[in-house]
């Protein structure tokens, strides 16, 4: 059984520390941009790659600082992913954040994660995290695919108009409640 308790972070709010600039930090950073176009994130590496250079380029709220991890880094930080291609140094930071109660994650090694990047699907207003609890990324990654195909734009349409409607209502918190649900109740009958 999957225990990961998935939350929604306001990461552009939250300061984020990327240590790697190479294929996996590219990656990393490009996920996270992509759900979150605002994350503040301040990278460290001995060496940018030049995708990575493309990718943090085309954000505002990245910073790069062209060095090696030092424990400075972590400070003011509430998020840490460690993707350098040094198991050694991915260690270190994983227990010096831990150190300062910091989640960290460690790109592609699930044991010294405190927390999973997921597959995420975003339409509009309406975000979908997918984990298969480390055991097949690549199944997450399908599945992404699949529900970024099937599931409409026009979904967010109906989050809007809902929320319309639920500001039309009168009456207190549990008869709304009860007009949203029976509104809804279509989106789930059977046959
Ligand atoms: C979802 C996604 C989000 C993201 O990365 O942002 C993500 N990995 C993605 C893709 C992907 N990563 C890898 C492959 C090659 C497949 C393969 O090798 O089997 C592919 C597929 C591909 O690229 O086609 C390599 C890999 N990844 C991990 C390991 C270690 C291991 O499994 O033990 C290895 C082997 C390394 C090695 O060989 O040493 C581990 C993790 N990867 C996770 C997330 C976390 C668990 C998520 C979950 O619960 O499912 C976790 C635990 C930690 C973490 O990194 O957070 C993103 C899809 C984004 C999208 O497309 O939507
Ligand atoms: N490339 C892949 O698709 C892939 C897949 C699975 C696993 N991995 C593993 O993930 C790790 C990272 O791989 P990669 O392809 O991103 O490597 P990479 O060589 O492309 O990038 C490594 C990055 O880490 C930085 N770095 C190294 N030591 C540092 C330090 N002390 N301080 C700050 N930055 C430092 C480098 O400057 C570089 O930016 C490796 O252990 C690799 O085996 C990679």
């Amino acid at each position: 059984m999957n225990q990961l308790y998935p939350i929604f972070l306001k990461v552009h709010e939250l300061n984020v520390l990327l240590v790697g600039g190479g294929n996996v930090g590219t990656e990393k950073l490009e996920f996270l941009l992509k759900s979150s176009p605002r994350a503040q994130v301040t990278a460290v590496a001995k060496a940018f790659s030049p995708s990575f250079l493309e990718v943090a380029g085309r954000s505002e709220t990245v910073t790069m600082i062209e060095d090696a991890y030092d424990e400075k880094y972590l400070g003011g930080k509430h998020i840490v992913i460690a993707a350098t291609d040094d198991k050694a140094v991915n260690r270190q930071i994983r227990d010096e954040a831990k150190e300062r109660f910091l989640l960290v994650n460690v790109a592609d090694t699930p044991d010294l994660c405190d927390f999973y990047l997921g597959g995420i699907v975003t339409k509009g207003n309406l975000k979908i995290a997918i984990s298969t609890n480390g055991k097949s990324p690549t199944t997450a990654k399908r599945l992404r695919q699949l529900l970024e195909d099937v599931l409409p734009e026009e979904i967010d349409d109906l989050l809007q108009n809902l929320h319309a409607y639920r500001d039309t209502l009168k009456g207190d918190f549990e008869q709304k409640v009860k007009a949203m649900n029976e509104l809804t109740e279509g989106l789930v009958r059977k046959g």
